[in-house]
């Protein structure tokens, strides 16, 4: 089989986590997203005005390296960057498990924070590829290409706070979790890992949502993005919170202890955060910004890395399930 397992270093702020990936030979450190489905890296043909700092891939320095001519990407993430270019395949090989012509895609402009974010050179998408954004053909993603090759069917996330934690493709490693992984069916037609969450706790008293939006795992995404109803919901327990428009979101004393936050992963379980795992970042002598933010009316509940470092994560691509275990 063609596992592998590769660690998932945490960025300063605990914005995202970085995992080295081999392609064509050269290594990387690259961003895992299961909320996007483009495989893409900073290249040695982008302007040095955006890239420096960063690990570029070099295609003219592959053997391996194939270019998919007349092709092109264009990507926008929710949190408004953005990047596009070109297209080839080459061989990739992320902790062991390799795919031999994975559709790469090569970086030729990128927004400002990712030019400014100099650790991370690129992404992997591990959504479902009908929201891949190649031209004129859309590519599968790493885990599809490799998904049949797998043990099992799978990827895991253990993400970690404030410490490295790991991906693991097509094993689900029982050191890594404990008790029962708590799965729910996924709906993968919006190309995300969705599934419906339609409750609450807020300090452990359960609340029926109103929105009830479906929420989606998304190792892409800092915080966690309910509901705004939920969102005012939980502040309203927290004497000292505002909604900050300046910094875009709930701000609070960074002495208030916070009430725990839950939200349902399906019908049968519900994740719960600490309050003190709930702080984003402390903005000043006094402010604190919270995890858990308003989705402005999105539709979509945003499960991101503030939740899923509690806990131990499993995208199950043979059952289309997702399930969450604690560790
Ligand atoms: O862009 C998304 N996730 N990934 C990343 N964010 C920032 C860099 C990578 C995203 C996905 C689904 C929804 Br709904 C909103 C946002």
């Amino acid at each position: 089989n063609e596992n592998g397992e590769v660690d998932a270093a945490p960025e300063s702020n605990e914005s995202e986590y970085l995992s080295p990936v081999t392609v064509g030979g050269q290594s990387l450190n690259l961003d895992f997203d299961t909320g996007s489905a483009d495989f893409w890296m900073f290249s040695s043909s982008m302007p040095l005005s955006q890239s420096q700092g960063h690990s570029t891939f070099n295609a003219s320095k592959s053997s391996t390296w194939s270019v998919y001519k007349g092709a092109s990407w264009e990507i926008s993430y929710g949190d408004g960057s953005s990047a596009s270019g070109t297209v080839g395949f080459d061989t990739v090989d992320i902790g062991g498990a390799t795919v031999t012509s994975q559709a790469v895609e090569l970086a030729t402009g990128v927004s400002g924070s990712f030019t400014s974010d100099v650790n991370n050179d690129g992404l992997v998408g591990l959504g479902f590829s009908s929201i891949n954004t190649i031209q004129p053909q859309q590519q599968k993603t790493f885990f599809e290409n490799i998904m049949d090759d797998l043990e099992q069917p799978v990827f895991t996330a253990d993400l970690e706070d404030n410490a490295t934690g790991s991906y693991n493709f097509g094993t689900i490693d029982p050191s890594e979790y404990t008790g029962d992984i708590h799965f729910t069916a996924v709906d993968k037609s919006n190309g995300f890992w969705e599934f419906a969450s339609d409750t609450y706790t807020v300090g452990g008293n359960k609340s029926q949502c109103q929105t009830c939006s479906p929420a989606i795992a998304d190792t892409g995404t800092s915080l966690v993005l309910v509901d705004d109803d939920v969102a005012a919901a939980y502040y309203g327990q927290v004497s000292s919170a505002v909604y900050d428009s300046s910094q875009g979101g709930y701000t609070y004393n960074c002495t208030e202890s916070l009430p725990t936050f839950g939200i349902a992963i399906g019908s049968d379980y519900t994740a719960t955060l600490q309050g003190a795992d709930i702080t984003f970042a402390q903005i000043d002598s006094q402010t604190c910004f919270g995890g858990i933010q308003g989705n402005s009316g999105g539709g979509i509940q945003i499960m991101g890395d503030i939740l899923l470092k509690q806990f131990f994560a499993v995208f199950d691509g043979g059952n289309e399930t997702f399930g969450v275990a604690e560790k």
